[in-house]
């Protein structure tokens, strides 16, 4: 049976994310304490792919795992999900809201929340776990008064209950999740795909503007655009580009083929159906038959078949 990665423990939203990513098949689910660990374990071939938490509709980005699929070897994602994202708090038994001193949690999760937490544990310390699963651990374990977890966390630590459940400052939150593994056959294009890329630009006049523009040009529909530094060199960053359609595209392929040539460095983060299945919607001009029917043209032109 093949074995999944997933940020862990058991009982986080990434777990949730990952079972129904990897429904229609048989799969053991390993949790890691990281995102960067679970994907080492992808690049190393200990385990077939790794479930991983990419972006929040509240909070955005979740830069560990931008970062981590840049660096290394490259990792490509074939599937995605979407999850709606509450909060429960979780407490041990018989503690009461006023008498909590400590309440943990993963970063991201913590911003989802904070007008709650102001609202209704003011004085409370808030501290960071590696995953809202971690912090139900730690109330289990006694390190701290309360958890703002995951619902699924509950059946994970039957040792806690919660105290207040439905928590989130902004009522239908998401977390959008990939699957990610090493790079293979790619998922058949279906109509409705997305696919990612992060492309490294030079510092001149207009060449974001002029590699967002081999897009628009091509009726491409971008999606999401994302800047994380380059670490080691102060003032520059890679793009992350999600964009509507798959590399089999032609008006895809075209452009992927103008972003190779502009930019120094293209990473190809994969092609793969959209979680809500939204078919792209293709100009005319940007029709696999338009594209083939034009480079039938050139072919006849450089053939002599054309005057
Ligand atoms: O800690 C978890 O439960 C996770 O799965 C991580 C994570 C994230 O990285 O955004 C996933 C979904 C929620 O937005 C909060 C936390």
């Amino acid at each position: 049976m093949p074995q999944i990665a997933y940020l862990g423990p058991a009982g986080t939203f990434t777990e949730q994310a990952t079972r129904s990513l990897t429904g229609d098949f048989d799969a053991e689910l390993v949790p890691f304490e990281t995102v960067p660990l679970a994907l080492t374990a992808v690049r190393r071939g200990e385990v077939l792919a790794a479930g991983v938490p990419v972006e929040n509709s509240v909070e955005g980005s979740v830069p560990a795992t931008l970062d981590a699929l840049t660096t290394d070897e490259p990792l490509v994602a074939v599937q995605e999900a979407l999850l709606p994202v509450q909060f429960d708090l979780l407490v041990r038994p018989g503690t009461e809201q006023s008498a909590i001193r400590t309440v943990a949690s993963h970063p991201h999760a913590l911003a989802q929340v904070r007008d709650w937490l102001a609202a209704n544990l003011p004085g409370a310390e808030v501290r960071a776990t590696s995953s809202t699963a971690a912090g139900a651990a730690a109330v289990a374990a006694g390190e701290f008064d309360a958890a703002i977890s995951a619902p699924v966390a509950l059946e994970h630590y039957p040792s806690l209950e919660r105290l207040v459940g439905g928590i989130a400052d902004v009522r239908d939150a998401v977390t959008r999740f990939l699957l990610v593994r090493r790079p293979g056959k790619l998922p058949e294009p279906t109509g409705a795909d997305r696919t990612s890329v992060c492309a490294v630009i030079g510092d001149e006049v207009g060449s974001l503007a002029e590699l967002l523009a081999e897009l628009s040009l091509r009726g491409i529909n971008l999606s999401r655009i994302e800047s994380r530094p380059i670490k080691d060199r102060f003032g520059e960053y890679r793009f992350f580009l999600d964009f509507d359609g798959h590399v089999a595209d032609a008006r895809i392929g075209d452009a992927l083929t103008a972003l190779r040539r502009r930019c120094s460095t293209v990473r190809f983060l994969g092609s793969y159906p959209k979680a809500d299945r939204t078919p792209a919607s293709v100009r005319e001009t940007a029709s696999e038959q338009a594209f083939r029917l034009s480079a039938q043209w050139v072919e006849d032109v450089r053939a002599g078949r054309l005057a």
